[in-house]
């Protein structure tokens, strides 16, 4: 039974693990045509099966629909091992590179607890990168694991290089050419912008800032393609640097003129649609417009929900922050580029205010850059390294990242393992200190079924803590009531059951939540038994565990009531 696609995927273990699918129709939807198909799965049973790409994901789906809780293993493992308070709540992504980017070591990051790999389209080709995303969905696919994938963009940035090799020393008092001049190889004392136009705007007296400070420079003399300029700081100028320009003390803006996506971006931006990417983060964002932009043109563009991110990491972005936090489907404090553009000192509160917008606006928040960055090459951290993850954790940010640390480090994993450790100690710290309900939350519905969806999940909440109760289920189509909870940073893990595969991968960003897929009905009393009968039966809850149960579903029967419920459950 050929489908379309080149790629052949199997479909015998759906037919062998355990489901009746005997007397059932299959549905194979292949792009916007579905194609029905009946077979009998005696006749097929053991029997290779070839069907598309697209096919086959939709069939995955149906695979996890039957009889299974699309949990990924690891946190099952960890459930099982820790029990519900022993979950890990705030989720953890690396960025892949050349040093974990076989099966193996992909595995052993999934195991070590990643639950969002990352790929960075400045570094490698795109044959690179379509190799190793493959590689997790087959991991998905035949481990278990639910590792989402998120393309993070090149962006439009400014950039210098001296064309060495390796790093150039700057010493006091010495003078140097930038310039917008093109040669090949390196020439003394002199340092290539990447873009015309770099000198614009700038003046004799201004200071040119190297990687926010690596090492600094007076402009002496603006001449023809270029600037003159004496080192007031020495320092080193890594190939590829970045640069910023400062007068009084202040930036002089100049990233208004580049595109927030370059052509290169579209390409890597279809390159993400065909591999069914999950998140797009967006470099050098500096208004809702270009998160518009990009969201719009993905709805026309698949039916498979992709979400988009937008990456804090210019001044711009700062002053407009909440504009673009409420276009966004969650945020990355992107504290490496950032430092170039505002005074490193500023960054622990600027990161702060960033988490809180986030939190007050619903949105998922990253915290990245350096978090481990002496793991690149130590197998052990600073303990300043492990105050600064402790510190994100405290501020409830929903994740973490990884980037040199296992893109290129020697110790990944280990990092890896110092953030989990880490994070899970802060957790619990900040539950003995009861410091679960700080945050006053800010109303965000506009409509009655919103504000009421709002009030659910905050009394939720309230009620799961002063109950003690194990867990929070909730069922959840988009995933906006688990998101509602989320933000209340409940005491329990939330447990948030879906049929839709696209919001289970995207739940994998938010705090405390463990997502589930699995077939749900318009029956919510049924949805609420078969799934705690089946995880009764695999061991993941027991007689006497107690749930509180949160459900929002609009039946679709053309019943135009809303139907939701807080119900609390002793497991019998
Ligand atoms: N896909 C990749 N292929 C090769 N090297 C990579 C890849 N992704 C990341 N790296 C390396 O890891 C380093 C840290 O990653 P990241 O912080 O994402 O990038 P950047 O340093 O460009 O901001 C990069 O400087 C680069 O050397
Ligand atoms: C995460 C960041 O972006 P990138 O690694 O793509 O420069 C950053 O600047 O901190
Ligand atoms: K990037
Ligand atoms: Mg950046």
């Amino acid at each position: 039974m050929a489908v379309t696609g080149d790629s052949a995927v199997f479909c015998r273990r759906i037919i062998t693990n355990g489901s009746d699918v005997s007397s059932k129709n299959w549905v194979f939807r292949v792009s916007a045509n579905p194609l029905r198909f009946g077979f009998n799965a005696e006749k097929l049973k053991g029997s290779k099966v070839k069907i598309g790409v697209r096919a086959a994901v939709e069939l995955g789906v149906s695979k996890s629909l039957e009889g299974s809780l699309g949990l990924d293993v690891v946190i099952e493992g960890e459930l099982r091992e820790k029990g519900f308070l022993g979950l890990r709540k705030t989720k953890l992504v690396c960025t892949i590179g050349p040093a974990c980017c076989s099966f193996e070591d992909l595995e052993r990051l999934a195991l070590a607890g990643m639950n969002v790999a990352r790929f960075n389209m400045c570094h490698n080709t795109r044959e690179w990168h379509r190799d190793v995303i493959r590689r997790i969905k087959r991991l998905n696919e035949e481990k278990g694991f639910c590792v989402s994938v998120m393309i993070d963009t090149e962006g439009s940035q400014h950039v210098i290089d001296h064309g060495a090799p390796s790093s150039v020393k700057a010493e006091d008092g010495s003078i140097w050419l930038f310039t917008t001049e093109k040669f090949e190889g390196s020439r003394p004392f002199t340092v290539q912008a990447n873009y015309e136009g770099f000198s614009e705007g700038i003046v004799v007296g201004d200071e040119l800032v190297i990687d926010g400070g690596m090492a600094s420079f007076e402009v002496i003399e603006k001449i023809e393609n270029g600037l003159r300029c004496k080192c007031i700081d020495p320092g080193l100028l890594l190939p590829r640097a970045k640069l910023s320009f400062w007068r009084n003390g202040k930036l002089v803006e100049k990233n208004q003129d580049l595109p927030t996506l370059s052509t290169k971006d579209w390409s890597d931006i279809e390159f993400g649609i065909s591999e069914r990417v999950d998140f797009i983060a967006m470099s050098f964002v500096n208004d809702a417009d270009a998160i518009k932009q990009l969201k719009n043109y993905l709805s026309a563009k698949t039916p498979k929900p992709i979400r988009v991110l937008a990456k804090i990491e210019s001044l711009e972005s700062l002053h407009k922050l909440e504009e673009i936090v409420e276009v966004s489907d969650g945020i990355m404090v992107a504290r490496g580029d950032l430092g170039v553009e505002i005074p490193l000192e500023q960054i622990p509160a600027v990161q702060q205010k960033i988490t809180h917008v986030c939190r007050q606006l619903n949105k998922p928040v990253i915290v990245a850059s350096q978090l481990l960055e002496s793991m690149i090459e130590y197998p052990t951290p600073t303990r300043a390294e492990v105050a600064d993850v402790s510190e994100a954790v405290r501020q409830y940010a929903d994740a973490l990242m990884l980037s040199g640390e296992s893109a290129i480090g020697s110790y990944g994993q280990k990092a890896l393992s110092v953030l989990r450790m880490t994070s899970s100690r802060m957790e619990l710290w900040s539950r003995e200190e009861n410091q679960q309900n700080g945050l006053q939350q800010r109303q965000l519905g506009q409509s009655l079924p919103d504000v009421i969806a709002e009030q659910i999940c905050n009394c939720s909440v309230e009620m799961a803590n002063n109950l003690g109760v194990d867990a929070i289920f909730v069922y959840t189509k988009h995933g906006h009531m688990a998101s509602l909870l989320s933000r209340n940073r409940p005491c329990p893990p939330v447990f948030a059951f879906t049929n839709d595969d696209s919001t289970r991968m995207a739940m994998n960003l938010q705090w405390g939540v463990m997502p589930f897929l699995v077939d749900l009905s318009d029956d919510m009393e049924a949805n609420i038994s078969k799934t705690i009968d089946l995880m009764k039966t695999k061991g993941m809850v027991k007689e006497g565990d107690a749930v509180l149960v949160v459900s929002d579903a609009i039946p679709s029967c053309g019943n135009p009531n809303v139907f939701q419920s807080i119900q609390v459950k002793t497991i019998v």
